[in-house]
């Protein structure tokens, strides 16, 4: 089976406000954009993903990821994370009512194909199912089987409410690079060791030469 990813961006002028003493407002926003941009590189490269639409208001995000090859969905709810990838969810199916579709977070800067290809042929076995965060508390990706609503529930303590919500938790070893959320600047460091695609690495050492 082959996936049609959503994947959410906020506006990087308001992005990753947790990373605020990790990275200078002048950095943030290129840095939420490198995130993205490995992110949906990644997702791309992977065999289990036919697709990937990034639910997005921001025009420079639009521009460079449309360029890597995302389609853009415009967030018109305008109502939030969830709001958002629902619309998305809903805009993919109106045009493929029998896509398989599965949210992603944007802010996986070490993602690998083969990592995400496994969570995906897991997730085909089940009608709903989800990945849950490095810190165990937070979702990475929900996952709806074809004939499915994605019903998304991502937000704080999202690996319960998804889990509540009757969604199957994947437990599989060896994704980390699946579940390397970024919000910290311990998050940065982690998803750093694990090896981060070209955009990030760039705009960490950035952050290095610039001292923040
Ligand atoms: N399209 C869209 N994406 C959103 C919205 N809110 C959050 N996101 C995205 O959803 C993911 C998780 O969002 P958050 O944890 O709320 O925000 P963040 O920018 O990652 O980090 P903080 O500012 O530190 O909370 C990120 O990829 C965000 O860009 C929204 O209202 N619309
Ligand atoms: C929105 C979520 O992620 P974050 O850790 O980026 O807040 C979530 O885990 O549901």
């Amino acid at each position: 089976m082959q996936w049609t990813l959503v994947i959410p961006l906020k506006p990087l002028a308001r992005a990753k406000s947790r990373l605020s003493d990790t990275a200078a407002d002048g950095l943030r926003p290129g840095l939420a954009l490198a995130f993205a941009q490995d992110t949906v590189a990644a997702a791309l490269a992977c065999a289990a993903v036919k697709d990937v639409a990034v639910v997005t208001d921001d025009t420079l995000a639009g521009r460079e990821l449309g360029a890597l090859g995302a389609h853009i969905v415009a967030d018109e709810p305008g109502g939030g994370l969830n709001a958002a990838l629902a619309h998305a969810a809903a805009v993919v199916r109106s045009s493929r009512p029998d896509s398989a579709v599965a949210a992603l977070n944007a802010d996986l800067p070490a993602l690998r194909p083969l990592e995400l290809a496994r969570v995906l042929d897991s997730a085909a076995e089940f009608p709903r199912a989800f990945l849950s965060d490095a810190a165990a508390i937070g979702t990475t990706l929900l996952a709806a089987a074809p004939g499915r609503e994605l019903r998304p529930a991502f937000g704080a303590d999202s690996r319960a409410r998804h889990g509540a919500s009757g969604a199957v938790e994947l437990r599989l070893d060896e994704v980390d690079s699946v579940r390397q959320d970024v919000d910290t600047g311990d998050d940065l460091r982690a998803a750093l060791a694990l090896g981060v695609g070209p955009r990030t690495a760039a705009m960490a050492a950035r952050l290095l030469i610039e001292g923040k």
